[in-house]
């Protein structure tokens, strides 16, 4: 095996830097294309890794892999996910530093398997003390929970990330925190997308004992919330067993049975929301067409608030929770001082009003478990925290026909994670060559840094100009799109966002405006 992989790994250069025409794009994809078809999926550029999508399971990543790269210098063995871990974990340990493994790509570019693999090679290689196994099954236990809630198919990746994960810790323990979930999904998704994995989990393998307590039929195409984008089985993907495997890591995360039966209850709560449809009234107030199913959802509440822990409702006839909920449903409460308003609302602003109770629940259900994850693995964190090894796995770049405000913030994530890496290699290494005087073959790359100001300047970029619109009206911003055509509509001419392409130019216009058509952004540009 020894001799194969000596063989093989002289196919292209292992490390971008002995590329002899290392300034072009096609010299660099030939030479991942060439140990790509070797089954070569890593090469290094310095102290990067290059990592490709093999989607298919190779056999490198077995403890004999991990046995091999393991206290061994980062250029000795070939590149490998693991030889970047091994020295990031020296590296805390001997020089008492601290470590972040940054993941960056496009979706469905392999970031979080590779965050899997950087947990997995920690694990394996930390000692053993006593309470450490129960952390090792805790951070990568979580996994499933965190995936059941927080992921989705996508017209890119099955099970793509629609949050940002940052994990940190020592190997005896850890923290994780979360970033920008793509809650928008929870009340729209695209054609050929599905909702967070959990809600099918959910149908699919809840008995029928359990469906029942939920008021829940089986199939998803009866709720709108689940099948807008006409997708809800995804091949190869069993929903009841993956039910089965999130119900076995929410224990392992200490989440019993009654806290677990209480997340069921809010699912089951923003399913039915999503069905309750509205109509325009009398003087154009909005009314519910569909009241009995307001009574379902106060049932399945008083279940919710009855659980151990919960609210106990002051009333607890069903009644008096629908008429709640229905009041609830069809007005706006505005506190101003002392005095509370309530004003009926016209129909737009009931569906957008129970799209944002349903989103704003589940972000808060998904906050809560990562706050309780979190207790899980600090229970066991007996030394005190000094120095970290951190993984930061954001969700990529994409750009869709309609382009929601989280992706432009998650691609404006992107772009600053580009940044920062500009900022890291080419820029300081240039720079300290100019301060040493060292002559060199300056390389040209592309600066996003334009993009970025862009979205950031102070008062002269994107969110300088939404600070100074009203604050409630923010609020209310959907979209990019619509976010700025409320702008336009405020300050007349200011800004447009359309999906677009690659970059393909950044102007000045006549009146000093920049005109930018960016890769991640969608097509952004400000417009006299
Ligand atoms: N090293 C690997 N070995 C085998 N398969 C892989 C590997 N990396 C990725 N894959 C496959 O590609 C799929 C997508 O990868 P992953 O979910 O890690 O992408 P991602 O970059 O995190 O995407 P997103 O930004 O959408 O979350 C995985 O479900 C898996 O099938």
């Amino acid at each position: 095996m020894e001799q194969d992989l000596h063989v093989r790994d002289r196919v292209g250069v292992q490390d971008f830097v002995l590329l002899e025409d290392h300034t072009s794009e096609s010299a660099f994809i030939e030479n991942l294309q060439k140990r790509f078809n070797e089954g070569l999926i890593y090469t290094y550029i310095g102290p990067v890794l290059v990592s490709v999508n093999p989607y298919k399971d190779l056999p490198i990543y077995g403890s004999d892999y991990v046995e091999k790269y393991r206290n061994v210098n980062f250029y000795e063995l070939p590149p490998h996910v693991f030889a970047l871990t091994d020295t990031a974990l020296r590296s805390l340990r001997g020089e008492l530093i601290n470590q972040c493994i940054l993941i960056s790509g496009e979706s469905g570019a392999g970031k979080t398997e590779a965050s899997k693999k950087v947990l997995q090679f920690i694990a394996a290689t930390t000692r053993k003390k006593a309470n450490l196994e129960t952390v090792k099954d805790k951070l990568l236990q979580s996994n499933p929970v965190l995936e059941a809630f927080g992921n989705a198919k996508t017209n890119r990746n099955d099970n793509s990330s629609r949050f940002g994960k940052y994990m940190d810790g020592d190997p005896t323990g850890g923290h994780i925190i979360n970033y920008l979930l793509e809650k928008s999904r929870v009340v729209f998704q695209a054609k050929g997308e599905r909702n967070f994995h959990i809600f099918y989990q959910l149908l699919a393998g809840a008995d029928d004992a359990l469906l029942e307590k939920l008021s829940l039929k089986r199939d998803p195409s009866h709720y709108v919330y689940l099948k807008q984008g006409d997708s809800s089985k995804v091949s190869g993907v069993d929903d009841a067993e993956g039910f089965k495997t999130v119900r076995e890591a929410l224990q392992v995360m200490e989440i019993g049975d009654e806290e677990q039966q209480a997340l069921f209850l809010l699912l089951s709560v923003i399913i039915h929301l999503g069905n309750i449809e509205f109509a325009s009234g009398d003087g154009g107030r909005a009314r519910i067409t569909n009241p009995d199913l307001v009574s379902t959802i106060a049932k399945v509440w008083i279940l919710f608030c009855c659980l151990p822990g919960g609210k106990k409702p002051v009333s607890d006839t069903p009644f008096s929770h629908t008429k709640k909920l229905v009041k609830a449903l069809l007005n706006k409460t505005i506190e101003a001082r002392d005095d509370v308003v309530v004003s009926p609302m016209a129909r737009d602003e009931a569906v957008k009003a129970r799209d944002a109770l349903s989103k704003s629940v589940y972000e808060r259900m998904f906050t809560w478990l990562v706050q309780r994850l979190n207790r899980s693995l600090q229970s066991s964190w007996e030394v005190k925290k000094k120095y970290v090894l951190g993984i930061l796995d954001i969700y990529g770049f994409e750009i869709f026909q309609s382009n929601s405000f989280e992706q432009l913030c998650i691609n404006y994530c992107n772009e600053k994670l580009q940044q920062l890496f500009i900022e890291l290699t080419l820029k300081s290494e240039q720079d300290e060559y100019r301060r040493e005087g060292i002559a060199w073959e300056p390389v040209t790359y592309f600066d996003n840094k334009i993009i970025c100001d862009l979205i950031e300047e102070k008062h002269k970029a994107l969110t300088g100009i939404v600070d100074t619109c009203n604050k409630r009206d923010i609020i209310r911003f959907e979209s990019a799109t619509s976010l700025t055509h409320h702008i336009a509509k405020g300050k007349p001419g200011t800004i447009e966002i359309t999906h677009g392409g690659p970059v393909t130019g950044i102007t000045k216009g006549k009146n000093g405006h920049l005109m930018v058509t960016s890769k991640g952004l969608g097509a952004l540009k400000q417009v006299p």
